[in-house]
């Protein structure tokens, strides 16, 4: 049964259709972009359905090949099925389906006909992507992770894919200057977090080419663009896709993909003496996660657990680095790291920079905010500075190094851990996976700022020839004295999970330079009203 309500533009479409061994009352509401089946018999539970059109995935007529046997076929030939987000445990989402039956043929092609209309009005979905896998990274499952559970998903919805399978370290990044990325709605990278930097060095630098821009210069406004990148988790942290996504699951990420999400993201630059060094969006860590990653990086073999071996002896070897950080801080209206005020879907903290930003392009360029504004300066000795664009939540500790950092606000979150005693940074660690605040802590201080810039105290001593050869011979002298603590040596900058070639580094942040396939993570996902 058809009926048109209300005379607009398009009418509701509403039919008797059967769903199991019953009728159920399936409507579609054009103007709500709803999709909603109702049990007539309102006794029994979980009588009431509802699907946004934003999350179906894909309408089919169904196969009835497939489902000889069932009663439907007999009394009801004609099926068509609705694929749809169902929202599962932990900000989990799965695809569920649902196929409703009818005698009419003409009925279940207007169905079919009308969702499919309704899904062309989702403009913001893919339907061209470019798909780099890293066949290596984590438990070097990616390969399988995407043929078996994305690629799957990609073609149900219509979505064609270019996909390289690379074959060495930089081949996405050099791959992204030499096709034609505009042809593409987005970049989808299966694997972990160095993966993905590969691609948005890839992304980021080829626009910055096309556009004219100097990445050297440290003060050039680079340029954002609109080709999302999609994060198929298949390394070993995978805290970018965790902290943008709230889980790290390859059949989550490929639905935010499908669904065409779209998350600013903040990137930050780093130079030194007006030479690019790399861009981050989730740690850069000198001190303790440099020094974890410096000797993980020999340890690849060992898979994932790398990780936790490396932290538990640098824990142990406790060392400490001299060096100076100087930062201008971020305005006050981009709140505190120490406030509650987590970052989540359509976060206002994070619009409201959407707005500036918006103001400042269309009202000439950024003001020199160094002129005007103090610089502060913190000389000592540090276990460890982070720096985060985002809170760096992973499945090691849920709520990250900064739990209130912002994924779009256009500011970093900068964390000193001065030196202190081994048990003391042992409890500072341990409140990272639990509800304790892990920067109540005398040695512990955190800072929102807009830029800032390290130098250790080495390259402060000494000219940088003599820096050079000092690193080797200290680096040498402190591995050959591993329980030493001594100041000698100098760490390394893990710049998420690379290293940086550099000690010294001066490092801005560019508010929402891309945009990834993600929502943020939902508040209270599994208690939305959509759900059957
Ligand atoms: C006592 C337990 C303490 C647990 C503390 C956990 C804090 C974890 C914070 C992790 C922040 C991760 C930031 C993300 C970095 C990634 O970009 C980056 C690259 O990822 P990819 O390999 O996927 O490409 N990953 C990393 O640099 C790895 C970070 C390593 C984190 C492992 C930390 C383990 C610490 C273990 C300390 C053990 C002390 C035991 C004392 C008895
Ligand atoms: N085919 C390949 N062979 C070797 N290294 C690669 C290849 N493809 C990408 N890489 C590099 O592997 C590094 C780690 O990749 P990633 O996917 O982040 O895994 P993990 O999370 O285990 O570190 C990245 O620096 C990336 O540039
Ligand atoms: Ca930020």
């Amino acid at each position: 049964m058809e009926e048109p309500v209300g005379g607009r533009r398009r009418p509701r479409l509403v039919s008797s259709l059967a769903l199991g061994q019953r009728a159920w009352e399936v409507t579609l509401e054009w103007e709500r972009g709803l999709l909603s089946w109702r049990d007539p018999q309102p006794r029994r539970r979980g009588g009431n359905c509802f699907v946004p059109a934003s999350e179906i995935i894909a309408v089919e007529e169904t196969d009835k090949k497939c489902t000889s046997g069932k009663w439907e076929k007999m009394a009801k030939p004609h099926a068509f099925t609705v694929y749809y987000v169902k929202r599962a445990q932990k900000h989990r989402w799965r695809c569920r389906e649902v196929t409703f039956w009818c005698i009419d043929e003409q009925l279940c092609n207007q169905w079919i006909q009308a969702l499919k209309e309704l899904l062309e009005l989702q403009k913001s979905r893919p339907k061209q992507l470019l798909v780099y896998i890293n066949p290596y990274g984590g438990k070097r499952q990616g390969k399988r992770i995407y043929e078996q559970k994305v690629a799957p998903l990609f073609s149900l919805a219509s979505i064609s894919t270019d996909v390289v399978i690379t074959e060495h370290a930089n081949h996405a990044k050099d791959n992204l200057f030499e096709v034609n990325v505009y042809k593409y709605d987005g970049i989808v990278c299966v694997g972990g977090d160095g993966m993905f930097s590969e691609v948005m060095h890839g992304l980021i630098g080829r626009i910055q080419k096309d556009s004219g821009i100097d990445q050297n210069n440290p003060k050039a406004p680079l340029v954002q663009n609109n080709i999302r990148i999609g994060i198929i988790p298949a390394g070993s942290t995978d805290c970018i896709c965790y902290a943008t996504v709230g889980v790290a699951d390859p059949v989550t990420s490929a639905l935010h993909i499908i669904l065409g999400d779209s998350q600013p993201l903040d990137v930050s630059s780093i130079h030194h003496n007006n030479a690019f060094l790399k861009y981050t969006v989730s740690l850069l860590g000198y001190g303790f996660y440099g020094d974890i990653l410096k000797d993980s990086e020999k340890k690849r073999w060992m898979g994932t657990i790398r990780y936790d071996f490396s932290g538990f002896k640098t824990f142990l070897s406790h060392h400490y680095y001299e060096g100076t950080v100087s930062f201008l801080p971020a305005k006050p209206t981009l709140g505190s790291p120490r406030d509650k005020n987590r970052c989540r879907t359509g976060c206002y903290i994070c619009s409201h920079s959407k707005q500036q930003l918006e103001e400042q392009q269309n009202y000439g360029s950024e003001h020199n905010e160094d002129e005007e504004e103090d610089w502060k300066v913190i000389k000592g000795k540090f276990l460890a500075i982070n720096a985060v664009n985002m809170s760096c939540a992973c499945p090691r500790s849920p709520k990250g190094l900064s739990p209130a950092a912002h994924l779009a606000d256009g500011s970093i979150d900068l964390i000193i851990v001065r030196k202190c005693s081994r048990f003391s940074f042992l409890r500072y660690l341990v409140r990272h996976t639990n509800q304790d605040d892990q920067f109540d802590f005398t040695f512990v201080e955190v800072y929102r700022v807009k830029k800032f810039q390290f130098t250790s105290k080495h390259l402060e001593d000494n000219d940088s020839d003599v820096k050079d050869i000092g690193k080797r011979h200290f680096s040498q002298f402190c591995s050959d004295h591993p329980t030493c603590c001594c100041t000698l040596s100098n760490s390394i900058w893990n710049c998420d999970g690379e290293t940086l070639d550099s000690l010294a580094v001066e490092v801005r942040v560019h508010c929402q330079l891309i945009k990834l396939f993600a929502r943020g993570i939902e508040e209270n996902s599994n208690d939305e009203a959509i759900y059957c």
